[in-house]
């Protein structure tokens, strides 16, 4: 089954209908690529995390909360600031107060070798919302994830990949392994290249 971001996202508003919170659906989310990318990097001692301001950014917090308890050193990297949806500011706000949280404009050359080391790296950028082009900071982060010595994981989509389209804004992030959230959206297939290994995860809607 593949379905578009507007399908997407009226079939979450149905199951939050049936009593699936999108509180639950985003900690479903998170949680569900904290277990694929420990599955696929078994030696995950670190992983940086790129988060946008929007619900894709909160699933790379939920994310980051998961491996954190599990012992990974987790870090997230603030790409558009703190994040400004509901659902993913509530995830901020649960991050342990050990999280590093590092703004990316303001990176220090250790802190940007640390991500570049590190075991993993996820883009929690943007999802379903994205379109047009990235902005200069935004493909300041996509430029670091294709640089990533470690595998490199997308939460539903690369940052940069028009979910419908597949239509790609310049710079737009390469992943290894993409986790396609419910179900696989049109660029799935249209942008094979940049999306890697697609996998579905399970995030509770039925
Ligand atoms: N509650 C929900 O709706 C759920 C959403 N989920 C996640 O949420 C994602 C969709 O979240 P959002 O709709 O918040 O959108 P995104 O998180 O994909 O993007 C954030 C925001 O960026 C803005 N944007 C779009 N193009 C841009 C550009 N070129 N430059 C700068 N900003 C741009 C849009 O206004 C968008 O709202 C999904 O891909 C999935 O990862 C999952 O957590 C499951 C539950
Ligand atoms: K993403």
């Amino acid at each position: 089954m593949t379905v578009t971001a507007a399908e997407m996202k009226e079939i979450e508003r149905k199951a939050a209908e049936g009593g699936l919170s999108y509180e639950q659906m985003m900690e479903n989310a998170g949680r569900a690529v904290a277990d694929f990318v420990q599955e696929k990097q078994p030696v995950l001692r670190t992983a940086a995390i790129f988060v946008g301001k929007g619900n894709n950014g909160g699933d790379g917090l939920v994310a980051a909360r998961y491996l954190r308890e599990r012992g990974v050193r987790a870090a997230v990297i603030l790409v558009e600031g703190e994040p400004k949806s509901e659902q993913a500011r509530a995830n901020f706000a649960k991050l342990d107060e050990k999280t590093p949280i590092w703004p990316i404009e303001e990176l220090q050359m250790d802190q940007i070798n640390w991500i570049f080391d590190a075991d993993a790296a996820i883009d929690a950028v943007y999802g379903t919302g994205f379109h047009g082009e990235l902005s200069d900071v935004a493909r300041a982060a996509t430029t670091m994830l294709c640089r990533s010595f470690g595998m490199v994981f997308a939460i539903d989509l690369p940052s940069g990949v028009n979910a419908d389209t597949g239509e790609l804004a310049v710079g737009a992030a390469m992943a290894d392994h993409t986790i396609a959230l419910h179900a696989e959206k049109p660029a799935h297939s249209l942008a094979k290249a940049n999306c890697g290994l697609t996998h579905v995860a399970d995030i509770g809607i039925k």
